[in-house]
């Protein structure tokens, strides 16, 4: 049975209907009109005990606004969402001891306290035990190294100790479900290297895991399925191996030679290959479909004819394939 189920789930939000410049803006003053957006159109998700989804789509395509909606900070325009059989807007109570959220922009740390102390009324707010308390303080460091920052006044943080501090909030009455909002915006490699560590520590402990990300090793790293949403509607839902499986259908082999090679001669020999050459004239990328021909065929072919100093193998990102199916280029 899904932990997370919506159907149909809508939101619409008024905005002002105003006609552009100074004049639009005194015209609007004088007559407010309005009309709808909609943000999230009709979604269907249903996410599995243990599951850690990537929630990811282009700046303004209604990320944030979906998690709002699954955690219950805003009410639906139409359609329905259960999180372990509640509805998060109707049970926010109840929901909240179940659910933690990170909103990478945002802290529900207090900002004049030693982290600390905002750890500990998270503690009582959610009835934790001591002993329970203890033993997460006690995870969080050593896989966090919170221990340091806990007497730290949450304002004096960097922002990498803050995002440390609020995933420790957002974890520390060891939620079933959690939604993570860009949890590693803004952060450096090594502090990024270490939170996806720690993420996918807590999905292997048997954590569900909504995180939505515009980084895409935070995503390959950490989750397992993908769930592309584009002007508020769903694109893609499956998992992250098959939408590579079924869109990455060309790999390269870019090859240096000892001495510059008859590019049109060659694929004039090999017709099924696509050859390009590369910035220097020495350099030749042979692009060839997976499907048809193995890396070993491939390589064997081209070592007969050239005599490579260096060889490099090379396949489309999943970053390219996200960016195909924002452009609409993709369709599952
Ligand atoms: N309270 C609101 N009132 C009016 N419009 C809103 C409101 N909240 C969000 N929107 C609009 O809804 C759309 C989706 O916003 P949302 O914050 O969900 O996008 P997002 O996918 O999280 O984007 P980003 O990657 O930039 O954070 C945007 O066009 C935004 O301007």
């Amino acid at each position: 049975m899904p932990i997370l189920e919506a159907s149909s789930l809508s939101k619409r939000f008024r905005r002002p209907d105003k006609e552009s410049g100074f004049k639009g803006a005194v015209k609007h003053l004088m007559q407010r009109k309005y009309k709808n957006f909609t943000a999230v159109d009709s979604i269907d998700l249903q996410i599995e005990p243990g599951e850690a989804v990537a929630y990811v789509g282009p700046n303004g395509a209604g990320k944030s606004t979906t998690v709002k909606l699954l955690t219950g900070i805003l009410k639906p325009s139409d359609g329905t969402v259960r999180v372990m059989g509640r509805d998060p807007h109707v049970e926010r109570v109840a929901n909240a001891h179940d659910i933690g959220v990170l909103f990478g922009q945002r802290t529900q740390l207090w900002w004049d306290l030693p982290v600390e102390e905002s750890l500990k009324l998270l503690k009582h707010m959610y009835g934790v035990s001591d002993a329970d308390y203890k033993a997460r303080l006690e995870k969080f460091d050593e896989l966090l190294n919170l221990g340091e920052y806990l007497p730290a006044l949450a304002r004096t943080l960097s922002l990498g100790q803050r995002m440390r501090a609020d995933l420790a909030c957002a974890l520390i009455h060891a939620p079933k479900m959690v939604y993570l909002d860009e949890p590693t915006i803004g952060l450096d490699i090594s502090v990024k290297d270490r939170l996806r560590a720690f993420l996918r520590q807590i999905v292997d402990d048997g954590t569900t895991l909504l995180l939505t990300s515009h980084d895409l090793a935070d995503i390959e790293e950490v989750c397992e399925r993908i769930v592309v949403i584009d002007e508020g509607k769903i694109a893609y839902d499956g998992p992250i191996e098959e939408l590579k499986a079924h869109y990455i259908t060309t790999k390269a082999v870019n090859l240096v030679l000892a001495e510059p090679a008859d590019v049109p001669a060659l694929a004039e020999k090999f017709p099924d290959y696509d050859w390009a050459a590369g910035e220097a004239a020495s350099e030749v990328t042979v692009t060839y479909e997976p499907a048809r021909f193995s890396t070993a065929e491939v390589l064997g072919d081209l070592t007969a004819q050239l005599l490579p100093r260096d060889l490099s193998l090379s396949e489309p990102s999943i970053e390219d394939v996200i960016r195909r199916l924002y452009a609409g280029e993709l369709t599952k």
